[in-house]
């Protein structure tokens, strides 16, 4: 029987990125992996939801140009834009295959072995793999790592056939631009393709959640710009509605909806997308043997360690936030903590996420409805993307930021979030900023590139110190800065409160 001194089980962000944490240590590595390399980290996921996103904002914006100058766009071929999306992600698993292939060709003992094949876990230190032809085989570890990631997660009543009622797994087996969609759960992968649909402008988009309202989890000024902007664009969005049927009728999808008031209507359209969250890979994984703990939200661990002491369990069959950069941050730390001997935690305090909706948005750390919810005082200051130069000069004045600090004298950062051009890239020196545990006055102080995003931040830090250029008080309507302050909001600019 081979042996190794680790077997990772799955090959998304979360697996890759440990195992090749694990060759630093210098580690004879198994990589098992069932489907494709990547994961949904590029396949029906991060990286190929992105590209369709890119791809649908140039268009968006050289038919607004067009439109501007009286012309039409030509119509697109979705063959065409779908090739660029496999593009980008082969041009992707190819680097990651790439650094499998030379780490497996080296002479050292101590290297990456890459196996196709659905494993399963018959004892802590046995991993039987399916390969690909149905041969089995087995081999021994010293530490398991279990990624296997998460699937869309389906509703009892409505049948996912990919053809007519998709998941996000199902996007690519489109074949057109369907004229008109319906998405059921206007959580980020709902609200992301319902702004690709309706950037690319041939398809009628409808978005459908059991909350009254997108983004339940977000803040309402937030949802409010994305909603607007939605609508802007035709997208119809149904509030105060309930699904109370959802089924494919002589080749198109019929659903019908129930309002407060008791109305019912009936809509039909050509396709469906139901992205009502994730549920992980935890089925047929480990014998019942082997005693690894789990609930319906995935693997029950506790810094990656899971209740079998050899096996750690990271990325999305936790029950963490399902993100890339958190798969790889979890992968990582898992191997310091088997190899490294590491006391470190993780932390997930400073995680960064984008969104990529109409226009983008990025966010660290805390925003409102959290920090009122874990009963907090704080401040908030928000500035439009007006006062921006960077913003003003693109023509790119849709968005605001907005910065939290506590409510005392030293104004810890708690969160941000910026909704706008370029959002993404004015939210990293925040999140160096709460790594560090530092106040905003450091970041009213730095001397920032001009003209840029980020520039905007610098001002929203200055007027919380009452040190602004542009005056707060004099730019009513386009700055707010406010405190909560034991269940009430507090107008700063109005009673002059600014840097107390
Ligand atoms: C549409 C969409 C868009 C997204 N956009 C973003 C984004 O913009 N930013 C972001 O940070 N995150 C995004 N995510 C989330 C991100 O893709 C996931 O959080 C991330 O891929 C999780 O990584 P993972 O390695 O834990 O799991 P996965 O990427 O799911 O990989 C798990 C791998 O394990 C394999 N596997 C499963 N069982 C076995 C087995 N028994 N044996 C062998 N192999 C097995 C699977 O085939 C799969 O390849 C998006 C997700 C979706 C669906
Ligand atoms: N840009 C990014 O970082 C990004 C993009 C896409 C996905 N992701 C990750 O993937 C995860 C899964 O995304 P998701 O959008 O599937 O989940 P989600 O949890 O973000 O949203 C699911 C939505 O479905 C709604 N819902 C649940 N049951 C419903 C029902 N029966 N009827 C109607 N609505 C219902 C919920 O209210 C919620 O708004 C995200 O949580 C995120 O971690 C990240």
């Amino acid at each position: 029987m081979e042996k190794f001194d680790l077997c990772v089980i799955g090959a998304g962000p979360s697996g890759y990125a440990a195992a090749m944490r694990a060759l630093d240590y210098n580690k004879k590595v198994l990589l098992v992996e069932g489907k494709k390399l990547g994961g949904a980290g590029l396949w029906n996921g991060a990286l190929s939801s992105k590209t369709w996103w890119e791809l649908s904002r140039q268009i968006s914006t050289v038919r607004h140009h067009l439109n501007l100058q009286g012309k039409d766009m030509p119509r697109l071929r979705f063959k065409e834009v779908f090739n660029e999306v496999m593009n980008a992600t082969n041009m992707r698993q190819a680097q990651l295959q790439s650094q499998i292939l030379h780490a497996e060709n080296t002479d050292v003992d101590e290297n990456i072995t890459f196996k196709r094949g659905k494993a399963f876990i018959e004892t802590p230190n046995q991993v039987r793999i399916t390969l690909e032809d149905g041969s089995e085989e087995v081999v021994g570890t010293e530490f398991i790592v279990m990624a296997t990631g998460s699937r869309p997660r389906q509703l009892p009543d409505i049948k996912i056939d990919e053809k007519y009622i998709l998941s996000s797994d199902g996007i690519e087996h489109l074949r057109d631009f369907p004229k008109s969609i319906v998405i059921l759960g206007a959580g980020v992968i709902g609200c992301e393709y319902a702004t690709v649909f309706s950037n690319f402008g041939y398809t009628k988009v409808h978005l459908i959640d059991k909350g009254n309202r997108i983004l339940p989890f977000e803040d309402t000024d937030i949802v409010k710009r994305i909603e607007g902007n939605f609508e802007k664009n035709n997208v119809l969005i149904h509030r105060n509605s309930r699904l109370i049927r959802m089924e494919v009728v002589e080749d198109r999808v019929e659903y019908e909806l129930e309002y407060h008031n008791g109305r019912k209507q009936l809509f039909t359209v050509e396709k469906a997308l139901v992205s009502v969250g994730r549920v992980p890979n935890i089925e047929n994984l480990w014998s019942e043997n082997v005693k690894i703990e789990k609930d319906e939200r995935g693997v029950i661990n506790d810094d990656t360690k899971t209740t079998v002491s050899n096996i750690h369990a990271v990325g999305d069959i936790t029950s963490d936030m399902a993100l890339v950069n958190i798969g790889e941050l979890e992968g990582r730390h898992a191997i310091d903590q088997i190899f490294g001997n590491t006391n470190k935690e993780l932390s997930y305090k400073n995680v960064s996420t984008i969104m990529f909706l109409n226009p983008e948005v990025a966010g660290v750390g805390l925003n409102e409805q959290q920090c009122k919810e874990k009963g907090y005082n704080f401040r908030v200051v928000t500035m439009d993307y007006e006062c921006i130069p960077r913003a003003i000069a693109r023509q790119l004045t849709d968005g605001f930021m907005k910065i939290i600090v506590t409510d005392d004298n030293d104004m810890k950062i708690l969160g941000m979030r910026v909704v706008g051009f370029s959002a993404s890239a004015s939210i990293e020196a925040i999140a160096l900023m709460i790594h560090l545990n530092l106040g905003i006055e450091q970041m009213a102080e730095l001397v920032h590139p001009h003209p840029s995003i980020t520039e905007g931040i610098q001002e929203c830090a200055r007027i919380l110190c009452g040190k602004s250029i542009l005056k707060p008080h004099l730019l009513k309507e386009h700055v707010t800065c406010r405190a909560w302050r034991s269940g009430d909001y507090i107008d700063l600019l109005n009673l002059n409160l600014i840097g107390e």
